[in-house]
């Protein structure tokens, strides 16, 4: 180990590297590439090892989650994630792209999702959303990933179809304590999002999420919501928000809704945790196949999931806070893609070579 001037001891680390479909090899090749220059920049070793996931890999092997993937990222530090999906494999066949990423978030025990949403000054001011609406916002949606309607027992016939919401006091707890120490760090707020007013499991949720914030966290201030009602105050008062907790369906909804106020989905990162440090870091979008091929997606919501990466499996938190000073400058000095700007928008390289260039400024 060698302290070095402005970043972290040296490491070593093994790398899964799961691009997956349409725009999510693109995407993540401009991650690799941050990555790459953050080794070179600051000394450390990240051996990057790719695999098949996705349609990828039913293309390939007839699976979506190869046992040799999954493998390799139980053994891996952490996993750098594209996306996956597209129209080649339709949401009726039996085999599909979407249960690749869903079997890696439950083999790897990765339960807790967190979503951090902030916007970016330059952005802001070319944004459709007033000003004062935006000024201020800064939160982060704790999404429960391995229970709820996802994951509940599956049935169909030719007349109905079944779907399980299943939740236990455990898995409650466990993904409410993440998002309570989360706001115990920011500004001490919490809210924890159900349809109580409905759904039994709704219930459970708010009783336990109650007692474990009294009990275990008195400092944080938690309030309920109606998950209607939040994803209305999250267009009308977002900065009011802190620490969002909710569980996995709601929370796929709000995140794709807040990315509004961030400018665009391809900006939103995202850290998926378990009880150790191994994560599964991916962008909050999809393979977003109208534009895949085009080499027009943006790569920043993807390089800012690399960005939580160091920080939360490797412990490089200086370096991290490089990578996300790079994507500001980069946003800042106007090197936009399509879904950010009409005017001379920047393709997908070019958004990761600003990033890289910046880094090297900031990282001396
Ligand atoms: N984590 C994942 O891998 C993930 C997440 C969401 C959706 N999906 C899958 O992706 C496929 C497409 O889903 P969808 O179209 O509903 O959602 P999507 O997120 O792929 O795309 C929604 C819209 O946002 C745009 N967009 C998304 N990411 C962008 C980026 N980085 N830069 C610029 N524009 C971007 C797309 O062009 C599209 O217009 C489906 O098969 C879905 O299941 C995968
Ligand atoms: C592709 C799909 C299974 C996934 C989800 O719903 O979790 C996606 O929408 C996401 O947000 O990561
Ligand atoms: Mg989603």
């Amino acid at each position: 180990m060698s302290a070095l001037a402005h970043g972290s001891p040296r490491v070593s680390a093994h790398l899964a590297v799961l691009a997956g479909d349409g725009i999510g090899p693109e995407v993540t090749a401009q991650a690799v590439r941050v990555l790459r220059a953050v080794a070179e920049a600051y000394g450390h070793i990240f051996e990057l090892e790719p695999a098949l996931v996705g349609g990828a890999a039913i293309d390939a092997t007839g699976a979506p989650l190869p046992p040799e993937t999954l493998a390799l990222c139980q053994r891996a530090d952490a996993v750098l994630f594209g996306a996956i999906g597209g129209p080649r494999w339709g949401p009726s066949d039996k085999v599909r792209p979407e249960q690749g990423l869903l079997a890696l978030r439950k083999g790897l025990g990765l339960f807790a999702n967190l979503r951090p949403v902030t916007v970016n000054p330059r952005l802001a001011a070319a944004s459709p959303l007033k000003p004062e609406l935006l000024a201020g916002v800064d939160l982060v949606v704790v999404r429960e990933l391995t229970g709820g309607l996802y994951f509940g027992e599956k049935r169909r016939d030719a007349a109905s179809a079944f779907d399980a919401c299943v939740y236990t006091v455990p898995e409650i707890e466990r993904v409410v304590r993440v998002a309570a120490r989360l706001a115990q760090r920011r500004k001490k707020r919490l809210t924890s999002v159900d349809k109580a007013n409905v759904l039994e499991t709704s219930r459970l949720w708010r009783e336990t999420a109650e007692r474990v914030v009294r009990t275990e966290f008195p400092d944080v201030a938690l309030e309920h919501q109606l998950v209607d009602s939040c994803a209305m105050l999250l267009v009308t008062r977002p900065a009011a928000f802190d620490v969002i907790v909710t569980e996995n369906m709601f929370g796929d909804i709000l995140t794709d809704e807040a990315s509004v106020l961030a400018g665009s989905i391809g900006l939103l990162p995202s850290a998926s945790l378990g009880e150790g440090p191994r994560g599964l870091y991916e962008p909050i979008h999809g393979s977003a196949p109208d534009i895949a091929g085009k080499g027009i997606a943006n790569p920043y919501g993807t390089i800012l999931s690399a960005a939580m990466l160091l920080r939360l499996s490797l412990g490089l938190a200086p370096e991290a806070a490089v990578v996300e000073a790079a994507v500001a400058d980069a946003l800042a000095r106007g090197v936009l893609t399509a879904d950010l700007t009409r005017e001379r928008p920047v393709g997908t390289e070019e958004a990761g070579t600003a990033v890289i260039h910046a880094l090297k400024r900031l990282a001396v």
